[in-house]
């Protein structure tokens, strides 16, 4: 893929030297500590890391739905830092889509009603046969006027992941999609993640603190302190284990330091 001096040429999301920084004096902490990378257009990112590591302040900067302290976002070629609160949501409602570890669908929709919602708060008419590809792609054809409370989690995070793709969003953020899914539901979540990457091109990024789940991504970024330490290109649910296993034991070693010598990261 070629290079150009702002990142990767196709990278759908770019930050460059991010920083975000929470509280001030003995409270701050750097939760984001100079992050810089690029995720290019169709594929699909898990992003791992001890607790408290900056993984959902990652995903927030990245999305827009935070912005930076310092550093700069660039999310389908805009630069979100020059964006205002009200272009900002127009952004995301039209290039991006959110898929939740709570589903957050509207209880009193049905399922085709919870799909097409976003189109419509855009304003656009959702067209029948886009509308119906999705559903279908997502296996909940036959239950298209269901409300969500008559659906199983695993079809929940499916209408939820139909959403999602509907709008054809330039990327879309995963925050532990499959967090509250039983091991078999959840690798069929994940599977639809990965073949709407492969049918559709989609490009995805996902938290999860599950190696197994990271395993369907082409790319697992791990972030330690606030900074992207590690990747691992295509590993395996064994591979993410083992590394995951080392920076736990490294921010153990931190908290430790951190207690008896104080710290303000
Ligand atoms: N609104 C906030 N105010 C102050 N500190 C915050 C805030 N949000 C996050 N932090 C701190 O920033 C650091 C990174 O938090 P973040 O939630 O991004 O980590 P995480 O890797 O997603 O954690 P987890 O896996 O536990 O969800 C933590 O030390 C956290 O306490």
């Amino acid at each position: 893929m070629s290079r150009t001096p702002g990142g990767l040429a196709d990278a759908v999301v770019h930050l460059d030297t991010v920083h975000k920084v929470y509280g001030g004096g003995k409270n701050k902490v750097a939760a984001l500590d100079g992050v810089s990378i690029d995720l290019p257009r169709g594929t699909f990112t898990a992003v791992m890391g001890p607790s408290g590591s900056g993984k959902s302040t990652f995903l927030h900067c990245a999305a827009g739905l935070d912005r930076p302290t310092s550093g700069s976002v660039r999310l389908d070629g805009v630069d979100l830092s020059g964006l205002k609160e009200k272009e900002l949501t127009k952004l995301r409602r039209e290039r991006v889509g959110f898929v939740f570890q709570a589903f957050n669908l509207m209880p009193a929709l049905n399922v085709r009603d919870n799909v097409t919602l976003p189109l419509r708060l855009a304003g656009s008419r959702p067209k029948a046969s886009e509308v119906d590809e999705v559903i279908e792609r997502v296996g909940l054809a036959s239950r298209q006027k269901h409300r969500p409370g008559e659906l199983s989690g695993g079809q929940q995070q499916r209408v939820a992941i139909a959403r999602a793709l509907v709008t054809r969003p330039a990327v879309v953020f995963g925050d532990e999609p499959t967090g509250a899914l039983d091991t078999r539901t959840a690798r069929e979540v994940l599977g639809l993640l990965r073949e709407a990457v492969q049918w559709a091109g989609q490009t995805i990024v996902m938290v999860t603190h599950d190696p197994v789940a990271a395993a369907h991504a082409d790319r697992t970024l791990f972030l330690a302190d606030g900074r992207i330490v590690d990747a691992l290109e295509r590993p395996t649910a064994d591979m993410v284990a083992e590394r995951m296993t080392h920076l736990g034991a490294w921010a153990e070693e931190r908290t430790a330091h951190d207690r008896q010598y104080g710290a303000t990261r």
